[in-house]
Formats: structure tokens, C-alpha cells, sequence
């Protein structure tokens, strides 16, 4: 049986309750950012995400007002991280923590499962015939886009579950894409990582995020006597703060920078 990554078990806030915003003085914090609907907003496509200046400076900046404690946790891979935020991020992990970068270079990534291929083809198929639909080649999982076509979003759900079931790959549903993954990480499991090793070790981790996966990193960050940071409209959430959209969370950062 494949499984499902929708499962929330920490004692989430009610679905309307719109959070407070986050203090910007922290003590000895240590950020894990979201990049889709977090530091960059939602496009069409994931190509169409490109390095924006404002982002690219308060990055740059953070790493050494934190001692390097600053890293992205993305469903992207490590490469589109590093186009988009222009290489202004040494710590990253990309495709829901299947790979993880440490701030000294150093890359760790899960093996890839036999299932992913026989995924994208599958994808591939199921694109050829709907325009509009885009299949993302992540290697260790597959992503189903029907952003330009969401009246495929109902099929592609199904054909996901079929495949999921076949394989026993794990199901990540997130904003207008179905993706399956090579079982054994999620955001949480990342952050948990970082937290283990220096320079994260002992600081108080703070995740932002704003979809379903980012859940498993705010329950890990509370876990380790830290918060999460819902950025988007209220709902359903692990995360104790919030912050409305990308622009207020880059100035958030501007100020937690120019704090430290
Ligand atoms: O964990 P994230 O950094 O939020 O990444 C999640 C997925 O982001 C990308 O897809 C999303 O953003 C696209 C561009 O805005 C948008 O067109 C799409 O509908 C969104 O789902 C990325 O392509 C995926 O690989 C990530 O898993």
C-alpha cells in the first residue's frame, strides 16, 4: 500500500483562527524557510520562479548574523533551490527531505526507489493527452502539475492513488500538484536533521511554511521546543504564528536580520 503524508497529529489550531504575527526578537534561533508561497510567490509553472533581489540580499545576509543557523526545507531539489535563491543558501534540503545539503557542502540524498520511474512514465502518459498538465522528473519522486489545467485535477488524484498503491511509493498532495515520493523523509525528518549538527544544534528551530508538508516541520520544531510560522489564510495548523503572504514574510526576515 502507498501512503499518504496528510496525516496531522499534533493538536493543530482551529481552521479560522488567524494567527499572531512572530516576535522578530529571537534567542539564538535557527530558520528553516519554505521556498513555493514562503520566500517566493506562486506562479503558473516552476519555471516561471526566478531570483528576485530583495529575497537574494536578506538570504545573503542572514547566514552570518545567525552563525550559518539558516537553511531552506523545499519540495523543490537542491539544484532549483540554489537557481532560484540565486546561491545565497549554503544549508538546504530539497524534495520533502529526501536530500539535504549541510552548510559545508557536504550532500546527503536518499537512493532513488525503482517506482519513480515506472511513476513519470505513467505521468508522461497521463499528460500527453491534457494540455496544460506538466510532469516534474524530481529522480527520487515524480510531481503531477494541473495548475493549467485543473479539471484534470480529479483524475490525476486517482491515477496518483493507483500508483501509489502499486508501488508503494508516498503520496505528497500540495498546491495544484500530486507528487510521489521515494519513502523515508519529510520536512520534519529534515529539519530534525539539521538540528542534530552544528551550528543548529541546541538553538530554538522556527519553520515557515505554507502547505501540508510544512506541517511535519512545524510539528518537529515544536517538538524541539521551537514554532512554526503559518504564512497564507488561516487553517487547520501545527504552527503557532502567522504571517499573511510572501512580502510580509521577507520583511519578517529584514527584521529578525537587522535585530541580530
Ligand atoms: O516546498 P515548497 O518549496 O513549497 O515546494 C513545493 C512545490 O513547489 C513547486 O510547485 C509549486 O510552485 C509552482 C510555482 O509557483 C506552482 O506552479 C505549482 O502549482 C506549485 O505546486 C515545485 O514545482 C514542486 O516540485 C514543489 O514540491
Amino acid at each position: 500500500m502507498g501512503t499518504s503524508d496528510l496525516t496531522l497529529d499534533a493538536a493543530p489550531a482551529a481552521a479560522d483562527v488567524r494567527l499572531p504575527a512572530p516576535p522578530t526578537q529571537l534567542i539564538r534561533p535557527a530558520l528553516f524557510l519554505d521556498l513555493d508561497g514562503v520566500l517566493a510567490e506562486l506562479a503558473d509553472t516552476p519555471d516561471a520562479v526566478v531570483p528576485e533581489p530583495r529575497r537574494t540580499k536578506v538570504l545573503r545576509a542572514l547566514a552570518p548574523r545567525l552563525n550559518g543557523r539558516v537553511a531552506i526545507i523545499s519540495g523543490r531539489t537542491i539544484a532549483e533551490i540554489d537557481r532560484i535563491a540565486d546561491g545565497s543558501m549554503a544549508a538546504a534540503s530539497g524534495i520533502h527531505g529526501l536530500e539535504r545539503r549541510r552548510p559545508d557542502g557536504s550532500l546527503l540524498r536518499a537512493e532513488p526507489d525503482a517506482g519513480v520511474r515506472a511513476a513519470v512514465e505513467a505521468f508522461e502518459d497521463f499528460a500527453r493527452t491534457r494540455p496544460g498538465v506538466l510532469v516534474e522528473d524530481k529522480t527520487i519522486a515524480a510531481g503531477l502539475h494541473f495548475r493549467g489545467a485543473p479539471e484534470a485535477a480529479a483524475d490525476a488524484a486517482v491515477l496518483t492513488r493507483e500508483l501509489a498503491d502499486e508501488t508503494g511509493l508516498t503520496m505528497q498532495p500540495g498546491n495544484m500538484v500530486i507528487e510521489l515520493k521515494t519513502p523515508g523523509a519529510s520536512k520534519g525528518t529534515a529539519l530534525k536533521a539539521f538540528m542534530a549538527e552544528a551550528p543548529f544544534a541546541g538553538a530554538t528551530p522556527v519553520m515557515l511554511g505554507d502547505d501540508l508538508t510544512d506541517e511535519h516541520g512545524f510539528r518537529a520544531a515544536a517538538e524541539l521546543g521551537g514554532f512554526g510560522v503559518l504564512v497564507g489564510p488561516p487553517r487547520e495548523t501545527a504552527a503557532t504564528f502567522g504571517l499573511p503572504d510572501v512580502a510580509s514574510v521577507l520583511a519578517w526576515l529584514e527584521a529578525v536580520e537587522e535585530t541580530k
